[in-house]
């Protein structure tokens, strides 16, 4: 992990990235642009080759304490409260994960409901489960470029089976709910 004054750092270059994607997606450059652009990302790539690393030593959605774990796969969620039951917080969907019509790419959603209702199954020092199912059922149009509410629920424990239940909301509106199996990893299994 980087030390806290370049975690600092990092955080905010997932900011910028965030911020990039969204331009990115919502642009029309120029060929000029798109020329300028790639000799720009060609050179941050080599930056990058420099500094690769074996799976276990990624800082990318490895930082707790950051919006979205210091990672742009999934939308940016920020979690403002969690307990041994259950988790809520903010997420925005960004330009990056407009689907059509000003409406979220039903496929961001998923994402992060396994992040959200992934956390709620590990806390607490439950041991590493991974998702066995993840339903999501649409209720309405869930619109980018603003806070949202998300949040988790614990459902049941049944030996190694953790069902979590969550939903998103823009106000009084729900978007989208989810409920997901985690299964407890057997020891030893990778
Ligand atoms: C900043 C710090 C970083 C940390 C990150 C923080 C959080 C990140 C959050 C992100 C989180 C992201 C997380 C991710 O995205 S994890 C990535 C996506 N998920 C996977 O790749 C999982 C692939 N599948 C497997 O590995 C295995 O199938 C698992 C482990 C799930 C179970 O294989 P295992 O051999 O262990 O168990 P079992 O087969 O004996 O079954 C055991 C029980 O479970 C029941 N069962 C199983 N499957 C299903 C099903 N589909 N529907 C209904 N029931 C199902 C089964 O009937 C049985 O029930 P019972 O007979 O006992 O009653």
């Amino acid at each position: 992990m980087p030390d806290e004054a370049s975690a600092g750092d990092y955080a905010a270059m997932i900011e910028d990235l965030r911020g990039f994607l969204d331009r990115l997606s919502s642009a029309r450059p120029s060929p000029e642009a798109v020329r300028c652009l790639r000799e720009a990302l060609t050179g941050w790539s080599a930056e990058l080759d420099r500094s690769q690393v074996p799976e276990h030593d990624r800082v990318f959605g490895r930082l707790a304490g950051l919006p979205g774990r210091g990672q742009t796969m999934s939308p940016r969620l920020e979690i403002v409260e969690t307990g041994p039951d259950g988790s809520r917080g903010t997420v925005r969907f960004g330009r990056y994960h407009l689907g059509r019509n000003g409406a979220a790419h039903g496929g961001s959603i998923p994402l992060v409901f396994d992040e959200i209702l992934g956390q709620v199954a590990r806390v607490n020092g439950r041991s590493l489960a991974r998702t066995a199912y993840l339903r999501v059922d649409y209720r309405s149009i869930t619109p980018i470029d603003r806070d949202l509410e998300i949040s988790a629920r614990l459902v049941s424990v049944t030996g190694r089976k953790y069902v979590v239940a969550g939903e998103l909301r823009d106000g009084p509106v729900l978007c989208a709910e989810a409920e997901a199996l985690f299964v407890e990893l057997r020891p030893g299994r990778p």
